[in-house]
């Protein structure tokens, strides 16, 4: 099975200009001086537009955390060992990961997806097994995937979105090596210098992030021939890339909220919007992530962060922390009192 840009649905638009405006009348009608919640107002009007009502409620959000190794980790381009990834599987299923904390505090339901991890965890509840393979290869020697692995991994991610409730989608994911996938998607769609897509990830020093920088630029240059973004995304990777690829692709398709971690969550929605442009109507950016390539992908998306905090973690967690600003978004829309219905004197 191979998958072409043409085969991906259309995702329609969300616009609904008297929709717009009908929740543009209600905010204004809301005891508060004329757009003084600010930005909470945009976020309101995203949320009623994506879900299509005037009084938005989010209904089980589901967290989905993805994972995956890389081959390209041998190269040294993390600060940790890939054994971290299924190590951390393990700590996300037991509730110990900032994730499962953060999850549990906000009532959000956690799945985490082993796309490919190099040790498999027991089956157990939270737990989907959709394995690619132990790990990608090495990006610098071949394709991360093949053409056929890609195609599985978004169908993977459809799949996963699929059977799960709710009408609001976060994102996360964890994979030793992927901040490496995650800047050469971002220079290869966007043009950008590989230098300016790449960070420190786990935490290089300065040396390491020099060598990181270099292998990055030389893997660029033995796929140049690696130019569309399923291309792309094969020739970078990673599993747990291309099964989020899928998950925001079904996700949008059925008009679901998308709530977008890091850097690396970010990244396939980059994949996503270049296949289907209207994916992004649906997307909210939680927050800006420390990797310096995150500033310049949320831009090239048209998307601003909700939050700025320094977070380079992934696993969903920056999502997991704005999760209540949304909840405020859509209480203010249902709850709060209008000028008439409170008695209060509108603008002189
Ligand atoms: O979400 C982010 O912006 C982010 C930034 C840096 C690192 N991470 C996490 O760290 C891992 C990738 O970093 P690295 O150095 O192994 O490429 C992966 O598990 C990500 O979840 C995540
Ligand atoms: C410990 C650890 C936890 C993580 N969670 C997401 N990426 C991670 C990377 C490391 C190294």
């Amino acid at each position: 099975m191979t998958l072409q840009a043409a085969d991906i649905p259309p995702v329609p638009s969300i616009e609904d200009p008297a929709l717009r405006q009908r929740l543009q009348a209600r905010l204004d009608a809301k005891t508060k001086p004329l757009g003084a919640l600010g930005r909470l107002e945009q976020l309101a009007l995203q949320i009623g537009q994506v879900l299509g009502t005037e009084a938005p409620q989010l209904h089980a959000p589901q967290m989905l955390v993805c994972a995956a190794d890389h081959g390209l980790a041998a190269r040294g381009v993390s600060a940790y060992p890939a054994d971290v990834t299924w190590q951390m599987v393990r700590n996300f299923l037991s509730g110990g990961a900032a994730v499962s904390v953060l999850a549990r505090q906000h009532g959000l339901a956690l799945t985490v997806v082993d796309c490919g991890v190099l040790q498999p965890t027991p089956p157990q509840p939270g737990l989907v097994q959709r394995r690619i393979a132990a790990g990608t290869a090495d990006a610098l020697q071949a394709p991360a995937m093949s053409a056929q692995q890609c195609a599985q991994a978004i169908a993977n991610g459809r799949e996963v979105v699929r059977g799960l409730p709710g009408n609001a989608l976060l994102l996360g994911e964890m994979g030793i090596g992927n901040s490496s996938s995650a800047a050469l998607l971002l220079a290869r769609l966007s043009g950008q210098d590989i230098d300016a897509c790449t960070g420190a990830g786990t935490g290089l020093d300065a040396q390491a992030l020099a060598r990181k920088r270099a292998v990055l630029r030389e893997v660029l240059a033995v796929h140049a021939q690696a130019r569309t973004p399923l291309q792309a995304l094969a020739a970078f990777g990673g599993f747990e890339i291309a099964t989020l690829v899928g998950a925001v692709l079904q996700a949008a398709q059925e008009r679901r909220l998308v709530v977008l971690d890091g850097f690396i969550a970010s990244s396939a929605v980059l994949v996503a919007h270049a296949l289907a442009p209207q994916v992004v109507q649906r997307c909210v950016a939680a927050h800006q992530s420390a990797e310096p390539g995150h500033a310049l992908l949320l831009r090239l998306l048209g998307l601003q962060p909700l939050l700025q905090m320094d977070l380079r973690l992934g696993e969903g967690s920056g999502a997991a922390l704005a999760w209540p600003l949304l909840e405020s978004a859509c209480r203010i829309l249902s709850d709060m009192a209008s000028f008439e219905s409170a008695g209060v004197s509108g603008p002189a």
